[in-house]
């Protein structure tokens, strides 16, 4: 085993030396097991104050107005822009309590957290007449550090009128005319970036107020609302401490194995590292699974209808979304191109694409040839439907019914070869495959209805993209439903399409445990790990293979395909630095990265937010 290649510069860390002194005072017994620690004293970024060493007091409005220089103070409209009842207009910095005085002169300093109704001023307006901006106007102030920001805040709530809002807009700089550094509007999203260096928000919870403000649907909302507590933080900082404190085990080795006597060899001591790390992998790799699971959430299920030329595809969006999103006719080939729709169905954000039908030159009539348009709306089609993360194939009755003579036959003539060519593309671990046996009005009977759909279901391949997608065959009516009157509950079986629908989505976005759904634990409690975003997952991927190299190095492969590596063969200060490299993966998704690292991050995050927040 190698141990002494060299020293590496993971001392300097506090947790290392918080191990190193354990150790020295334990030597000669170390019995290793990774603890959960309570993580140290909270990071908190430096505020743009403590950046700039510029300090002020703001008991004096009149001291403040001179040394606010480079930590300006900010004002937006919080509520959205046009007519409403009430607005919003937020203050955020040292000069809070002078922009009060300024409206409100001779008024009292407001009671911190408490609504004080006043009359606002123009500052600069002699004429009594037009000094007042507004009457019954409600002020709030919290006083920094307990505000939102971190800084002094005070909240106008005034009259929603677009010149109300205006107005009083204009007069808060007025008093700071000529000190263009005092105060300004603010920036999109500076209210909130404020909040995280003033350690008000871990860069997590700015992530999920962002989604928060995104959110359109129902299923958006709860993940953002997971992701708004501090439980993903919690478990991460608690993975990061473990990585750090068998990094610190392993260094300790480094460092004393000469000179102490330890009761577990290194080997020993690195197979009992690497138990650990195993039993974190499981965890980390749930965490993956679930952030790509939160991501359909977030970012819409993508959803294909293809099928053959006149199957129904077109007729089916339009039952879908309730209006006449796509040209239906009886000509085959009416789409050309995909035709997306955005739908809520159920509290999820779906993103439905009517692609063009699929077939081939020789299933056309003699009269008609694939033109240069249809090829390219068929490749469309076919790459859309690849890349889809539900492929609907929409099969249509007619030719069931025309063709009924062997079972085999009919559902051949059902189930277009283009469209079978296609579904077999799909990958069924990323996919999910769905099928609609459209036109049941064609049916005589019920029995012949439910005897197409068995056929179909007995389809070799079909019954395989059923099965691995754990999906029924659906049998509708564009037609009935569109000709229904009220009174039937679910006319053409569209409704009963949407509910297996809704339960495919709940499938495909519900969290999964360390051990899969069927493992131990309670798969709820990982609920939270569906709020995690696509940078996070990056980041845990990373871990998770900084965690595989380290593996690599210290022992076999579980597969066999390499074996345990002789002990003169296991490099210790190389996986040590595998621990360290992981550790600070976790370390970025918190933003404690690098300086550089955590601007670069934040530029991202605080792209979606509005001014005002
Ligand atoms: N009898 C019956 N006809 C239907 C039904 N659904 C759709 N149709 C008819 O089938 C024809 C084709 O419908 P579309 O919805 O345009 O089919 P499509 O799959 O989008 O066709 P392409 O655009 O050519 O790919 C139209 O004449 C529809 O009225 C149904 O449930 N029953």
């Amino acid at each position: 085993m190698r141990l002494f290649r060299g020293r590496s510069h993971l001392c300097s860390h506090l947790e290392f030396s918080h191990n190193l002194l354990s150790r020295t005072q334990n030597a000669g017994r170390l019995a290793f097991s990774i603890q959960e620690r309570r993580p140290q004293t909270q990071f908190r970024w430096p505020s743009p104050t403590e950046r700039t060493a510029s300090t002020l007091t703001n008991n004096d409005p009149s001291t403040s107005l001179l040394t606010t220089k480079e930590d300006p103070t900010i004002y937006a409209l919080s509520t959205a822009p046009g007519r409403a009842a009430i607005a919003v207009i937020r203050v955020s910095g040292p000069l809070c309590l002078t922009v009060y005085h300024s409206l409100c002169p001779g008024k009292q300093r407001p009671k911190p957290r408490y609504a004080t109704l006043r009359t606002l001023y123009d500052p600069a307006e002699t004429s009594e007449s037009a000094r007042v901006l507004d009457s019954g106007a409600l002020v709030f102030y919290f006083p920094a550090p307990e505000s939102t920001t971190g800084e002094d805040v005070l909240e106008f709530h005034v009259h929603g009128g677009t010149a109300v809002v205006k107005a009083v807009l204009a007069a808060i700089p007025k008093p700071f005319q000529g000190l263009s550094q005092t105060i300004r509007y603010a920036d999109p999203g500076e209210f909130t970036r404020r909040a995280f260096y003033n350690g008000r928000l871990d860069l997590l919870q700015v992530e999920a107020l962002g989604d928060t403000l995104a959110a359109e649907t129902e299923q958006q909302r709860r993940l953002a609302v997971r992701g708004s507590t501090n439980t993903l933080t919690e478990r991460y900082e608690s993975w990061r401490q473990k990585l750090l404190y068998a990094r610190g085990e392993l260094e300790a080795l480094i460092d004393f194995s000469e000179d102490q006597h330890f009761d577990e060899s290194p080997a020993q001591l690195c197979a009992s590292v690497a138990e650990q790390v195993q039993e974190l992998k499981h965890q980390l790799q749930a965490n993956i699974d679930n952030a790509s699971r939160g991501e359909l959430l977030r970012n819409g299920i993508n959803i294909a209808l293809v099928g053959a030329p006149n199957a129904g595809k077109s007729s089916l969006l339009n039952q879908i979304v309730g209006r006449e999103a796509a040209i239906v006719s009886g000509e085959a080939g009416t789409t050309r191109d995909v035709v997306d729709v955005n739908v809520d169905i159920g509290g999820f954000y779906c993103r439905f694409g009517d692609l063009a039908g699929l077939r081939k030159a020789s299933q056309t009539p003699s009269s008609h040839q694939i033109g240069e348009i249809e090829q390219e709306g068929m490749r469309r089609a076919k790459q859309r439907a690849l890349t889809a993360d539900v492929v609907i194939a929409v099969i249509p009755a007619e030719s069931a019914t025309s063709n009924e003579s062997t079972a085999g036959a009919t559902v051949r003539g059902v189930v277009d070869n283009e469209v079978l060519e296609v579904l077999k593309q799909c990958d069924p671990q990323t996919q999910q495959i769905m099928c609609v046996l459209n036109k049941a009005d064609n049916f005589k009977s019920d029995q012949q209805r439910a005897s197409q759909r068995e056929n179909l279901g007995r389809h070799s391949v079909l019954r395989g993209l059923i099965d691995s997608s754990k999906t029924t065959v659906y049998t509708i009516s564009c037609k009935s439903a569109q000709n229904a009157n009220s009174g039937n509950c679910d006319p053409g079986g569209i409704q009963t399409f949407l509910d297996g629908l809704n339960q495919l989505f709940r499938r495909m976005t519900a969290a999964v445990g360390p051990y899969g759904r069927e493992g131990p634990g309670n798969n709820s409690a990982w609920a939270e790990t569906l709020g995690a975003s696509e940078r996070q997952r990056v980041l845990l991927q990373q871990c998770f293979q900084h965690l595989d190299k380290f593996l690599a190095g210290v022992q076999p492969s579980q597969d066999g395909h390499r074996a345990a590596p002789d002990e003169e063969d296991i490099d210790v200060v190389v996986a040590a630095e595998h621990l360290r490299a992981a550790a600070d993966c976790l370390a970025k998704i918190a933003g404690r990265g690098e300086a550089g690292d955590v601007e670069d991050v934040l530029g991202v995050v605080f792209e979606k937010f509005c001014v005002g927040k």
